[in-house]
């Protein structure tokens, strides 16, 4: 017994359903067709979960079952031919590779060291946007050059991006990282009708393998290099990742390692900056939650110092805002679909066959009104009433890292990210808009869901100089 969905058509089941924003033509048809939903998109059976329920049965009860991500044709470029993690099927070596990853890079001890460079970033773009005081800036390119600092220096050593203020970043990289993502996130009709892959219709393998050459190349003479000139290691500098995959090469093949970094800079770079552009958007639009958080940083943190990690736990409005634009402006709404494996599984009654393809829907969860009210409102405080909601895949009414085996492993610094990255923007700035009037929230699809239009905004320094 399959759950219910729309007609599928002869060859295209219901892609022309999908439209350019999937994750909201596929909330509406589960409005019609339930929490389960069954379609075919071309000749792949799929099913669309959209419930925080449906999502905790089949984690909870089929956790194995739903381990592995489809093999889709972007991954197999992206991917290396499936040898990272975030494109590959769940195998005993991407258990190994995530295990590599969480004890070695994102364990709290490991991010408690990076505080350091944190803070500096976090510093050098305040005082960057200090120095274009009353002039128009683009919020994004700042931010990315922030997260793509922050995460090269926790994988190579070193940052990427040299100068705030210079609008090329180096080799383009940052961009070339963008790029990836929103080509991963374009639903190529050759996987789901695989007879006309040949023809590449919409011209996507040619411009995945174009980026790919780049990459790896980039990478891979980032690590040639690497080996011929290793790091002098001190007591002060900690040892950066690409070190610790060089030292396990036996176990890890060069092709390996570059796409195991290549899956933590797509993951790391565009997420939080484009989230926290939201949240800004966000602010812009309701200036009384702005200067709600305003008041709180100023009456917690004062004027005297820029904000730091160790205060945000005292600011539980910022905290609010991050998680509202996280649930509002879901911008990993559909992530990569997985596939059943192992067997048929049992949900909410229905039977799902083998090898059928599977969404999770996070933004249908984040607005699904039997447990968020007033659902397309934005009201941070709504989350003081929910202080059991947290973002790590445990509640499944809000899962904007996924859940699961294949739950984001850099969600802590992710969101760590977003929050000090916001705490500075409010407290150190007053902000005026560029072209004020109705701010456009049109959003594009993507892996990662973007502001159509970036937002440029012109910030005014609170603070004396000398802080920033
Ligand atoms: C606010 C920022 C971030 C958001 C919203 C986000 C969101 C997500 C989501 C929704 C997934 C898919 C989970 C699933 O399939 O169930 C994911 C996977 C992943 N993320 Fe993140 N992420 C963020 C930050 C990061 C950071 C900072 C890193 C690395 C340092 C990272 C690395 C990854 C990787 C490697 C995967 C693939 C995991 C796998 O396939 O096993 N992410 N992320």
């Amino acid at each position: 017994k399959l759950p219910p969905g729309p007609f599928n058509l002869p060859v295209i089941g219901c892609l022309h359903m999908l439209g350019s924003l999937p994750h909201i033509s596929l909330h509406k048809l589960s409005q019609k067709y339930g929490d389960v939903m069954y379609l075919k998109l071309g000749t792949r059976s799929t099913v669309i979960i959209s419930s925080g329920r449906a999502a905790r049965e089949i984690v909870k009860l089929h956790n194995l079952k739903f381990a592995s991500k489809v093999p889709l044709i972007s991954g197999k470029y992206f991917g290396n031919d499936y040898s990272g993690i975030a494109f590959s099927q769940y195998t005993p070596e991407v258990k190994f590779y995530r295990k590599i990853i969480n004890t070695h890079l994102l364990s709290p001890t490991k991010l408690k060291i990076y505080d350091g460079i944190r803070h500096e970033e976090q510093r050098r773009l305040a005082r960057s946007l200090s120095d274009e005081r009353g002039n128009p800036v683009l919020l994004r390119q700042k931010l990315h050059n922030m997260n793509m600092n922050v995460i090269t220096y926790m994988l190579f050593g070193k940052r990427f991006c040299g100068h705030y203020n210079n609008t090329v970043n180096v080799d383009g990289f940052v961009q070339v990282i963008v790029d990836i993502l929103r080509l991963a996130g374009v639903f190529n009709v050759s996987d789901y009708i695989p007879g006309i892959r040949w023809l590449d219709v919409q011209g996507l393998e040619k411009q995945y393998k174009h980026l790919m050459d780049r990459v790896n190349r980039h990478l891979l003479s980032i690590l040639q290099d690497r080996r011929v000139n290793p790091p002098v290691f001190t007591s002060e500098e900690p040892i950066a990742f690409i070190d610790v995959l060089i030292s396990m090469e036996e176990k890890l093949s060069d092709i390996t390692i570059i796409s195991l970094l290549l899956d933590l800079l797509l993951g790391a770079v565009d997420t939080s900056a484009l989230l926290l552009e939201w949240a800004m958007a966000e602010l812009f639009r309701h200036p009384v939650e702005l200067s709600r958080a305003q008041i709180q940083i100023d009456a917690v943190v004062g004027k005297e110092k820029l904000v730091d990690e160790s205060d945000i736990l005292k600011l539980p409005y910022i905290d609010a805002i991050v998680k509202e634009t996280m649930r509002l402006r879901s911008v990993a709404p559909l992530s990569l679909p997985k596939q059943v494996q192992g067997g048929p599984i049992k949900l909410s009654g229905y039977t799902i066959p083998n090898g059928t393809t599977i969404y999770i829907n996070s933004y249908s969860i984040g607005i699904d009104e039997r447990f968020w009210k007033d659902p397309l409102e934005f009201q941070p405080q709504r989350f003081f009433d929910l202080p059991d909601v947290d973002v790590f895949g445990h509640n499944f009414n809000f899962l904007p890292f996924g859940t699961g085996r294949r739950v984001c492993p850099g969600a802590k610094l992710g969101f760590d990210a977003v929050q000090i990255g916001l705490a500075t923007l409010v407290q150190g700035f007053d902000w005026k808009l560029d072209a004020p009037g109705n701010m456009n929230m049109d959003q594009t699809f993507g892996l990662v869901c973007h502001k159509s239009q970036p937002l440029v905004a012109i910030p005014v320094p609170r603070l004396d100089s000398h802080i920033y």
